[in-house]
């Protein structure tokens, strides 16, 4: 297992190998648990991604993957329902909003934001010809660029039109690796971390992940680890190299998710 960079890290790390009985490990899907493929309907865990996790979840508090994803997709793309040793997984889906617990196998998720549907009315107009894919998720809307000839100019050139028409209807936009997401507010991976952590009780934490919506679970683990009181050690993870704001805060950068499982299964092993 490698080392983390950071004094923070380190102490993280030494608090989950201290107690893991009490530690939680989140991770988010597209990027850490799975590779970036051209097509969103086609990404799947990596191998032997369930299998780390299956060996690691008995070891700790919880596994939790949070994610941008429906909770209901991402149980279906990572494959976790039914396995053996996730029985107790928690899927937080569309940035915390869903949840799915593999105790039930249900997913609870809110009202639809009204917005949304608007938005669905109003988007091809927006989007005219330049060459995108949405994906309708519901309860959200996310624009993909990344097929288009030049990916990154066409994000660009929409992320102004498309914060406006979020904004008239009530909904924010979340930038990602070429994806610009129409979703309601008031929900992001920070505060879905941070009530996960408090439910369990969790007194350590780590969290992987690779997007800029993963930011908002990395000011959340860098807050519980300061606190005066009842501080959470924690270690943050970075997937890859392609956003450098996260890869600048981790703790420890792997190169992708193949780093990723593999660290997590060394985690499980040394927990052995
Ligand atoms: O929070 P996450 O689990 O990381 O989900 C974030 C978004 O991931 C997906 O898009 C990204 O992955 C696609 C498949 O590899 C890729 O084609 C795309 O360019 C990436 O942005 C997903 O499609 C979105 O709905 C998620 O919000």
């Amino acid at each position: 297992m490698r080392t983390p960079q950071t004094p923070a890290g380190r102490t993280g790390l030494d608090a989950i190998l201290a107690r893991p009985a009490e530690a939680l490990v989140a991770l988010d899907f597209d990027g850490t648990l799975a590779d970036i493929v051209p097509d969103p309907e086609q990404a799947r865990a990596h191998p032997g991604a369930v299998a780390a996790l299956a060996a690691l979840a008995p070891k700790v508090a919880a596994v939790a993957v949070i994610t941008g994803r429906p909770a209901d997709v991402a149980v279906r793309f990572a494959g976790v329902a039914g396995v053996e040793g996730l029985d107790h997984l928690v899927v937080l889906g569309h940035y915390g909003a869903e949840r799915w617990d593999a105790v039930t196998g249900a997913v609870h998720a809110p009202e639809p934001h009204p917005g949304v549907a608007a938005v669905r009315a109003e988007l091809p107009g927006v989007l005219g010809e330049y060459e995108t894919w949405t994906e309708d998720k519901g309860h959200a809307l996310a624009v993909h660029t990344r097929r288009a000839a030049d990916p990154q100019a066409a994000f660009d050139a929409l992320r102004g039109p498309l914060g406006e028409l979020a904004a008239r209807h009530g909904l924010i936009v979340e930038p990602g690796r070429l994806v610009l997401e129409l979703r309601p507010p008031g929900m992001d991976k920070g505060v879905a971390l941070t009530e996960y952590v408090r439910e369990i009780g969790a007194t350590s934490v780590l969290y992987a992940g690779d997007d800029l919506g993963d930011l908002a679970a990395y000011a959340a683990v860098e807050k519980l680890r300061v606190q005066d009181e009842d501080a959470v050690p924690g270690l943050l993870i970075c997937s890859g190299a392609e956003v450098p704001e996260l890869a600048a805060r981790a703790d420890l950068a792997l190169s992708g998710p193949g780093e990723v499982v593999a660290y997590l299964r060394g985690l499980a092993d040394r927990l052995a």
